[in-house]
């Protein structure tokens, strides 16, 4: 029973243990739930705070997503543009090569460059050393140039001089040639070739020229004329070639010397240098003569009258501004001059005022020989001024030349005309007076009578004749000079033509003549050229005397 009662008591030692440990669980359990109570309040407020976050996550999701596919967008752009930049760094990255290449090129040539200037400057210090040498050989050929030039020079004058000298002694007559160049109006005449017989004539066969008859004119004209002394010019040659009956051909040559003789291609100032001297000398008192010889479009006109351009004006114009120059530069030295002109023209033996007022000079003149001086009867002599006033005068002369040539057949080639300028100077301070004249003369044509086929016409006939006999006239004045000069007493015959009349104070052995005688380039001249040229060596061949100076002193 003890052990009953031990057992009981420990049963409720446990009961009371285990009802003490139930209570503490009960309390546990209620701490527990209390705890789950507020577990699960908190897990309510996390779960709302959590889907609110969750919402704000999607939000932010969608935001995300926007700006992605924004951002894809610009990516696309940026890659389209990346694409075109890599497309244009390629470009680029080509071209640069390309330039590097050509930077390597420009490198190699400008290294081969450099080597050469290296090489052209050691041959330039080379070349400057030869320079500086040769210049000092030069200025020593200079000076030895120089010096000769000088003796030269002296030689020259010595030489002028002796050729004045000779000029004295041979006659106060000189002859100038000069043949006038080819121009366009002598190529219709292409048909001027040589006969068949071999002989030069007018081919009637006239057709238009071609360029081959061109050429062959100007290398006819090449062939006939020659100029072989080139330095002091005094020389032509005329050469023919002809088929004689055999079929051979024939070669002739003429030689002929003059004072001077001027080329085609000589200008009117060439010329007139050397004429200058001659017109001068009117100013100090000598009569001087100067003619135009030769046959119809040779160049008389030319050479006397010339162009209206300051280039082509010929001896008149030419003379007359120098005498009026010389006039104006004596002034210095106490001259005073009077200058006066008149200007005629000689047709069939009749005068004709060419200065004159109305359409046509119908007047009859006669000249006078008085003591001082030749005078025209019923013409005009103008007081000249200047030198302008002349050339209106020389046109008005030329205008009335038209009409008359209009109205009479060709008349001025027919004709003479005879500028004259008379000059009369005083010197206030040493009271000299001189009294010159100057006549410049264009002659009718030369040419023979066949040539010109005057024989067919009346008119032409008397024409041709008179002119030939004035010329011829003249020839035989010359001749006559000449032989006066020779043998003392002659007769000369100035009276056979109004030409050599008009002309006899100009043409004594007192004065200065020039004959100028044009000739024709073309070799259908060439008979004609042989003619003058004949004529013009007779002339040439004449002394007539030294020429005087007409000056008065005070007492
Ligand atoms: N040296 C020259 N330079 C250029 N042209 C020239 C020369 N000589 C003459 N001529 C020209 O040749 C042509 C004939 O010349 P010009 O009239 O002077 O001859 P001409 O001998 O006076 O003839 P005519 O007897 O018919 O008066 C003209 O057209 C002229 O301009």
């Amino acid at each position: 029973m003890d052990s009953e009662r031990t057992k009981v008591a420990e049963l409720q030692a446990n009961h009371q243990n285990l009802s003490r440990e139930l209570a503490a669980a009960r309390t546990q359990e209620l701490t527990q739930r209390r705890e789950l109570v507020n577990a699960s309040d908190e897990i309510d407020s996390l779960k709302k705070k959590h889907g609110r976050e969750v919402m704000d996550l999607e939000m932010d999701v969608k935001k995300r997503d926007r700006e992605i596919r924004e951002l894809n967008e610009d990516l696309r752009v940026v890659r389209g543009d990346l694409e075109r930049e890599r497309e244009a760094v390629g470009l680029f990255k080509s071209t640069i090569a390309q330039q590097e290449t050509a930077q390597l090129t420009l490198k190699v040539q400008n290294n081969a460059l450099q080597a050469q200037i290296s090489a052209l400057q050691s041959s330039f210090d080379f070349s400057a050393e030869t320079v500086s040498k040769l210049r000092l050989d030069l200025e020593t050929a200079q000076k030895r140039v120089a010096t000769l030039e000088q003796e030269a020079r002296e030689a020259e004058m010595v030489r002028r001089k002796l050729h004045n000298m000779v000029q004295e002694l041979k006659g106060n007559i000189r002859v100038f040639c000069r043949v006038r160049p080819l121009l366009p109006s002598d190529l219709p005449t292409g048909a001027l070739v040589r006969s068949s017989s071999g002989s030069r004539g007018v081919s009637p066969a006239s057709t238009s020229p071609s360029l081959d008859d061109e050429e062959r004119i100007r290398a006819e004209a090449l062939a006939n004329l020659a100029f072989p002394d080139q330095r002091d010019h005094r020389e032509i040659v005329l050469n023919s070639s002809s088929e004689s009956a055999t079929g051979q051909e024939r070669k002739e040559t003429w030689n002929f010397g003059f004072d001077r003789v001027f080329e085609p291609h000589s200008t009117q100032a060439e010329v007139f240098e050397e004429i200058s001297q001659l017109a001068q000398s009117c100013t100090d008192g000598y009569n001087v003569c100067i003619f135009a010889y030769g046959q119809t479009g040779s160049g008389k006109s030319f050479t006397m009258e010339g162009g209206s351009s300051s280039s082509t004006a010929g001896m008149i114009p030419r003379a007359v501004e120098q005498v009026f120059q010389v006039t104006e530069d004596l002034k210095s030295k106490g001259w005073e001059y009077t200058l006066e002109g008149q200007f005629l023209e000689i047709y069939n033996e009749t005068i004709n005022d060419l200065l004159g007022k109305g359409e046509f000079d119908k007047k009859k003149h006669e000249i006078k020989h008085e003591k001082n001086g030749t005078r025209v009867t019923d013409v005009v002599v103008q007081p000249l001024r200047s030198p302008s006033q002349v050339k209106a005068l020389l046109a008005l002369a030329n205008s009335r030349r038209t009409v008359a040539a209009t109205l009479m057949n060709e008349r001025s080639s027919r004709s003479h005309s005879v500028f004259t300028l008379r000059i009369r100077g005083t010197n206030t301070l040493t009271g000299e007076s001189c009294e010159g004249s100057l006549n410049l003369v264009d002659l009718a044509g030369s040419e023979r009578l066949n040539a010109s086929g005057a024989g067919s016409d009346k008119d032409r006939l008397r024409e041709t004749q008179s002119i030939n006999k004035s010329l011829s006239a003249l020839g035989d004045v010359i001749a006559a000079l000449g032989e006066k000069s020779e043998k003392g007493d002659k007769h000369i015959p100035y009276r056979n033509s109004k030409l050599t009349y008009l002309l006899q104070n100009s043409l004594s052995g007192n004065s200065k003549t020039l004959m100028v005688l044009n000739l024709s380039p073309l070799v259908a001249h060439l008979n004609e050229s042989l003619c003058s040229l004949r004529f013009a060596t007779k002339v040439n061949n004449t002394t007539i005397g030294t020429a005087r100076k007409q000056v008065k002193s005070s007492c």
